[in-house]
């Protein structure tokens, strides 16, 4: 079966290279020519565990290909599965712009039936807006499908994620089409969920969300566990042992970030809105994210007796280990609250760059942690990456000023640090 893949960026990439792995035969298709001619030249636009050799082996085994030429793409492929953006919009709803220019170019250069995917997450309807799109750009009414097929992988672990995903969800009112979309993941397995494309809409809204509530929870516990001087860690690995509550998502930390989470968080309250039904969870879901990281920042600012003119080392800028994504990463409103407070920056990751609008003469990112370190008041840990897990601190300390360790991930351990002679503070008592 020739796939065309519509959105080049870490879902469109993953899908297209699982895909070919699986054998089928795939093409990649972006608006943007300098990503499709580095994919082309077995470059990735971004970083993503893995799939940089995947890359280059389907372009060898001519598995894939990529382009950006719309008509000839559409004419020649049977499945089109659509991963374009879908970013909050000002008043919080998925902005779909690129869903609807994409569904428009189907409708106008589609030549025979085919099968559109929306692996992008849309809001509850959009599958059934899609076929008005498509039909109202059409030219001569072919025939058409459209399938919702949510897409679940995290960032830092797409392709293992891809190729092992707890359940396929397929949504589609056309028994045919979703068996042919079924067809194309057989290979692997994962459990097979068919229901209607409003279903499917709503199980990937229902499940971020839910995700991103187990954290706000975690994490509004975290901050009585801090006054109470409880260790937050110690009771959600206790709960965790609960196999009715599960040791995942229960990590407190400076907040949930990502292109996911917020955005997807808030689409949902904006439709249940749009409905006028309340979902009061959800709004205290995103309320307790909003302010997580300033909660834990007040708290480290009295340890530290204050971030006015310190020198304070961010390390770990991505919004989770192993991505360059920066997309509301909660270290970029620490970079902000920081600044305002007249803190001087040096920041660290291993992979993600700060936007050159962030860096100035008072915030500098540098190569190594131990350049970063170099005469620190204060270290605040945003993402929890081996590098940092790993570093030899007994020898980094000799770069710095002063002592003082903020963990806003709950990564190092908290004893090892004060023998080391850190003043080291987590969240919630750590
Ligand atoms: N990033 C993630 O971990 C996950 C994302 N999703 C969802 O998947 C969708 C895609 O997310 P990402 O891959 O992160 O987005 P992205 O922003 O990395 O990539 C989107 C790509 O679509 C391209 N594009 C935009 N309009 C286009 C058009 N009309 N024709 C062709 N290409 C076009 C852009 O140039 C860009 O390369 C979003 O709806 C997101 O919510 C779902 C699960 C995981
Ligand atoms: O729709 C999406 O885009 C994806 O969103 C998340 O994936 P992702 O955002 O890549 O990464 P996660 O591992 O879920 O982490 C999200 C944020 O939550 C934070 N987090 C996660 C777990 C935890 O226990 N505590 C915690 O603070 C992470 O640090 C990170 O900032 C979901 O886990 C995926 O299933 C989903 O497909």
């Amino acid at each position: 079966m020739n796939i065309l893949i519509v959105g080049m960026g870490y879902v469109g990439v993953t899908t297209g290279l699982v895909f070919a792995e699986l054998g089928w035969n795939v093409t990649g298709l972006d608006t943007d020519t300098m990503k499709i001619q580095e994919l082309s030249e077995g470059k990735l636009s971004f970083y993503e565990p893995g799939l940089d050799l995947l890359l280059v082996k389907h372009l060898a085994s001519q598995q894939i290909r990529f382009t950006t030429s719309l008509a000839t793409a559409i004419r020649d492929n049977s499945v089109i599965f659509l991963c374009v953006g879908t970013p909050s919009d000002k008043d919080g709803s998925a902005d779909l712009q690129a869903i609807r220019g994409a569904a428009k170019s189907i409708g106008t250069y589609m030549n025979d039936y085919k099968i559109i995917t929306v692996k992008s997450t849309v809001p509850i309807e959009t599958n059934r807006k899609m076929v008005d799109w498509i039909k109202e750009s059409q030219n001569h009414p072919y025939p058409f499908d459209v399938v919702s097929n949510p897409e679940f992988l995290r960032e830092g672990s797409a392709l293992y994620d891809s190729l092992n995903p707890d359940r396929i969800i397929i949504g589609s009112d056309n028994e045919q089409a979703a068996n042919v979309i079924a067809s194309l993941y057989a290979k692997l397995t994962a459990p097979i969920f068919k229901t209607t494309p409003k279903t499917a809409e709503m199980i990937k809204y229902a499940s971020n969300a839910f995700l991103a509530a187990k954290i706000s929870y975690v994490n509004e516990l975290s901050r009585l566990c801090e006054t109470l001087e409880i260790n937050v860690s110690d009771v959600t690995t206790a709960m965790g042992m609960d196999h009715r509550i599960g040791p995942h998502f229960l990590r407190a930390g400076i907040g949930y970030g990502g292109s996911c989470f917020p955005k997807d968080s808030k689409a949902l309250l904006f439709t249940a809105k749009e409905q006028k039904i309340e979902l009061r969870i959800l709004e205290k879901v995103i309320d307790i994210n909003d302010t997580q990281s300033t909660h834990f920042l007040n708290i480290w600012e009295q340890k530290l007796g204050g971030f006015n003119h310190k020198t304070v080392a961010i390390l770990g800028i991505s919004f989770k280990p192993d991505t360059d994504d920066l997309r509301e990463a909660p270290s970029i409103s620490i970079i902000q609250q920081l600044r305002t407070k007249q803190a001087n920056l040096r920041v660290h990751d291993p992979v993600a760059k700060l936007p050159a609008a962030l860096l100035s003469k008072k915030v500098q990112q540098f190569d190594t942690i131990e350049m970063t370190l170099q005469q620190c008041d204060a270290i605040i840990l945003c993402s929890e990456w081996k590098d940092y897990i790993g570093a030899d601190w007994a020898k980094l300390r000799a770069s710095l000023n002063d002592f003082f360790i903020f963990d806003g991930r709950n990564m190092l351990n908290g004893k090892e640090m004060k023998d080391l002679g850190y003043y080291y503070f987590g969240i919630g008592n750590r």
